[in-house]
């Protein structure tokens, strides 16, 4: 019987009528909630990355848009829909690549479009839904991965796919969760440059969990491979195509080949809410190229200089390269357009 943690800390709290927002460029120094009442607001910390990963994207959007409704129908204004619809339009623009920013807006739209009695009511129900089904999503998943890979003894993970990256428990972290608290396994994280969600947020969520970490170097993962410590290289994803193809954080792709290289095995974990079954492949996923002085050490960024920075901060590992998709409602082996289609019909 698995021992359900809790985490102590959450990345969104949502007060009926404000989003408290854990700013994560400042943990683990600092743990600080930021009070939003404003879509605009919302759009910015997203934006800013003070809330970040694809299911906390889309869950502080769809606050975003309670807010929304909050204000233009407090002011009763006769184009209250239309001022509404401007700022679903902005949170839409905040980040590209995380499908499930987009799929939360949809579901907004939809109950909108209903044209409930109360839109009010009927949208801030929806939001709460929509946080309170990640986390059962994440809950199911964290079971559905420690089953497939009961026993391994090590585990490597990339970025931050945790609680701080959803409505709670994480992705690939709630997989390590369920799989620690039924066994040991020894976890090692990538510290996930230029960014750092390995080293500030994921190795210092675990400890929160009692949950013991190995902070790594992102070029260090070869040779921790080779060393023979890991089975499993286990990460989220950010949009993932109708064939298995997976976005995820900058890096991931390089673990998949190496992965491969050396006989380990590759879990991507996600919600469906993160499959986009628009896109055939991954070739149609935009990938996300963020600010050059993110990367740059600051004795370039304050003179004029011949160093440039390029700092996408995703890319797309192919699904021949994936050996494993699990999802709340099912795990796709070898996934291809053919065994996805499976989890569409479930
Ligand atoms: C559970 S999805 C987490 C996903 O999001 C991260 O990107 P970012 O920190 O830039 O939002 C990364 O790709 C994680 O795997």
């Amino acid at each position: 019987m698995t021992k359900q943690m809790r985490l102590s800390v959450e990345a969104l709290k949502w007060t009926g009528a404000k989003l408290q927002v854990l700013d994560q460029r400042k943990v683990p120094e600092q743990i600080v909630y930021q009070d939003f009442d404003s879509a605009a607001g919302v759009s910015e910390a997203i934006a800013s990355m003070r809330v970040r990963g694809a299911p906390a994207i889309g869950i502080a959007a769809a606050y975003g848009v309670v807010l929304s409704v909050m204000k233009h129908t407090g002011e009763k204004t006769p184009d209250w829909r239309a001022r509404v619809d401007a700022d679903i339009d902005m949170l839409a623009k905040s980040r590209p690549t995380a499908v499930n920013l987009f799929w939360a807006l949809n579901r907004m739209k939809a109950v909108l479009d209903a044209s409930p009695a109360e839109p009010l009511a009927a949208v801030a129900a929806e939001a709460e839904l929509i946080h309170a089904d990640d986390i059962a999503a994440n809950r199911a998943m964290g079971e559905r991965g420690a089953d497939l890979i009961g026993g391994v003894k090590g585990v490597l993970t990339h970025c931050n796919a945790g609680a701080l990256a959803t409505g709670g428990y994480g992705t690939a972290l709630s997989v390590i969760r369920s799989l620690y608290a039924r066994q040991p396994v020894k976890v090692f994280a990538g510290e996930t440059r230029p960014w750092l969600q390995g080293a500030r947020l994921t190795v210092w969520e675990l400890s929160q969990d009692g949950i013991p970490a190995t902070l790594i170097a992102d070029s260090a993962a070869a040779w921790l491979m080779r060393s023979g410590a890991i089975d499993w290289v286990i990460v989220g994803a950010d949009r993932i195509a109708a064939n298995g193809d997976a976005a995820n954080k900058i890096g991931t792709y390089a673990l998949a080949v190496l992965a491969r290289q050396h006989g380990v095995k590759f879990m991507v974990v996600a919600p469906n809410s993160t499959i986009d079954w628009t896109i055939a492949d991954g070739s149609r996923i935009e990938i996300e190229e963020r600010d050059p002085a993110e990367l740059l050490p600051a004795c370039y960024r304050e003179q004029e200089t011949l160093v440039k920075a390029w700092n996408p901060v995703f890319d797309v590992t192919p699904a021949d390269l994936i050996s494993a998709i699990v999802t709340e409602s099912g795990v796709v082996l070898n996934p291809s357009a053919e065994s996805m289609a499976r989890l569409k019909i479930a």
